[in-house]
């Protein structure tokens, strides 16, 4: 791939903010990113960390709040004329046929039939879908409809091709033999457009493919880092080269974890571990985030470091798990929060904590668990603090979820409230009804024990 100094996408100062129930949320705030010819970047965050907005922002088919995004120097003003985008949902017509869906991004531009065509039966060629082009996407496997995807993107030849998780709709072999088949075509100058930016939260298929890849902060975007992957095509995943910056991607966005919940509570710039517990003590409770981790993943997770001998690298634990980023994030970020384990670098650290609640029974996990979840899982804390001034011993679960929409969407509130009482009932702090969606008291006597910690 030969990058130039051509600038294609230009991003100045962008933010976008969205109005939501709670008000205005910042999604995006003051990103700068420049795009220059010949070269395929990828974009790397955690989840809701604001990829997909950047990438619309790109298309032109959102407008940025402020600050602005060009094309080859011209500011845009509606849909990016240089982009086409493959979408993770493949967003095939399922009524038209290969070759139908691939010809309509050129029918959208005015292409005179015939010219259409041929053009179309050239891309389905490429991306190896010859034989298919009268098949309906019904009729093809999750592979071959997202080649139909990159077909119908790439044959209207875009400067910039715009890619939101391609893959991550596909299962493992299929993803893994079609994102090989784009680098070789990349390579060997087979694809007509050699510009792109894709969207992933798979580490490994950012340094895969990308030559630079920039990892967005969360709450808000920004961009946290960005880095050159100056290794040859094609990669080899096992080089120590490739290993070591797949550790430095985890080590940045386990480390970003701190800043943006440390600055809710006012006590931005304090270290690590001690920023996030701090955080969780002084937050507002409905509105600080529970890392969505179930009590089953993180009980597995310091399992796995106790049996290590108490340190693991991320990367290690990842493929151990056969976790992707946006399943291991949250547990590595659950047990920081409980204090149960540290990241160090691109290491993860048990703590005494930590050794002790591996190598305890279930009643005394449970009860571990209850005084921690006490101490740094305000929402936890708040439900418990609730059932306990209400003279019946019980709450509705969607008067919380209410409130809680008001500062999450409506799907993040939903998680919130699901970890919650999963994390409630593990330590039983309280129950939960679901034929009545009611919070409760635990019916056993013996619930003292969170007292001490509240
Ligand atoms: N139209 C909208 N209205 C309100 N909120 C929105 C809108 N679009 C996105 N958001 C919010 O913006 C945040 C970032 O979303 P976005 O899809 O850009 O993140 P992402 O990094 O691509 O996440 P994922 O990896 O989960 O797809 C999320 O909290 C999402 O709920």
């Amino acid at each position: 791939m030969t990058t130039t100094n051509t600038a294609l996408i230009d991003v100045r100062d962008v933010t976008k903010s969205f109005a939501t129930d709670g008000g205005e949320k910042t999604v995006l705030s003051g990103v700068t990113l420049t795009i220059h010819q010949g070269e395929i970047v990828a974009l790397l965050g955690r989840s809701g960390s604001g990829k997909s907005t950047l990438l619309r922002c790109i298309a032109g088919l959102i407008a940025p709040t402020s600050g602005t995004v060009s094309f080859k120097g011209g500011e845009l003003n509606g849909a990016n004329p240089g982009t086409a985008l493959v979408f993770q949902s493949f967003a095939l017509l399922p009524w038209l046929t290969v070759l139908e869906n691939v010809e309509l991004g050129l029918e959208a531009k005015g292409v005179r039939p015939e010219v259409r065509r041929e053009r179309a039966l050239r891309a389905i060629d490429q991306i190896g879908l010859d034989g298919f082009e009268s098949a309906y996407p019904k009729e093809l496997s999750g592979g071959m409809r997202q080649r139909v995807g990159f077909a119908r993107a790439l044959v209207v030849e875009p400067d910039v091709l715009l890619m939101d998780e391609p893959f991550s709709a596909l299962d493992v072999l299929t993803s893994e033999n079609l994102r090989g088949e784009l680098v070789r075509m990349w390579s060997d100058g087979t694809l007509p457009t050699r510009t792109a930016l894709i969207v992933t939260h798979n580490i490994e298929e950012a340094i895969q493919l990308a030559d630079r890849v920039v990892v967005l902060d969360s709450n808000p975007g920004r961009i946290k880092a960005e880095l050159t992957v100056d290794l040859p095509q094609p990669r080899d995943r096992r080089s120590p080269a490739f290993e070591a910056l797949v550790d430095e991607v985890y080590g940045i966005l386990t480390g970003q974890q701190a800043e943006p919940r440390a600055a809710v509570a006012g006590i931005a710039g304090a270290p690590v571990d001690v920023s996030i517990a701090a955080a969780a003590a002084t937050a507002n409770e409905i509105d600080f985030p529970l890392p969505a981790a179930s009590t089953g993943s993180l009980g597995g997770l310091v399992e796995l470091l106790a049996e290590r001998g108490g340190t693991e690298g991320l990367a290690e634990i990842a493929d151990e798990l056969r976790y992707e980023l946006d399943d291991l994030l949250p547990v590595v970020d659950a047990a920081q929060l409980l204090k149960l384990a540290r990241p160090q670098g691109t290491e993860l650290r048990i703590t005494e904590q930590g050794r002790r609640y591996a190598a305890a029974d279930l009643l005394r996990a449970k009860e571990q668990f209850a005084t921690l979840a006490m101490e740094a899982a305000p929402l936890v804390r708040r439900i418990v603090r609730d059932l306990r001034h209400t003279t019946s011993g019980a709450i509705r679960a969607d008067e919380i979820l209410a409130e809680l929409k008001a500062h999450f969407g409506d799907d993040d509130a939903q998680q919130q409230l699901d970890t919650a009482i999963d994390w409630g009932r593990y330590g039983e702090l309280f129950e939960y009804d679901a034929d009545t969606g009611r919070l409760l008291l635990p019916t056993h006597p013996d619930a003292e024990q969170e007292e001490r910690a509240s």
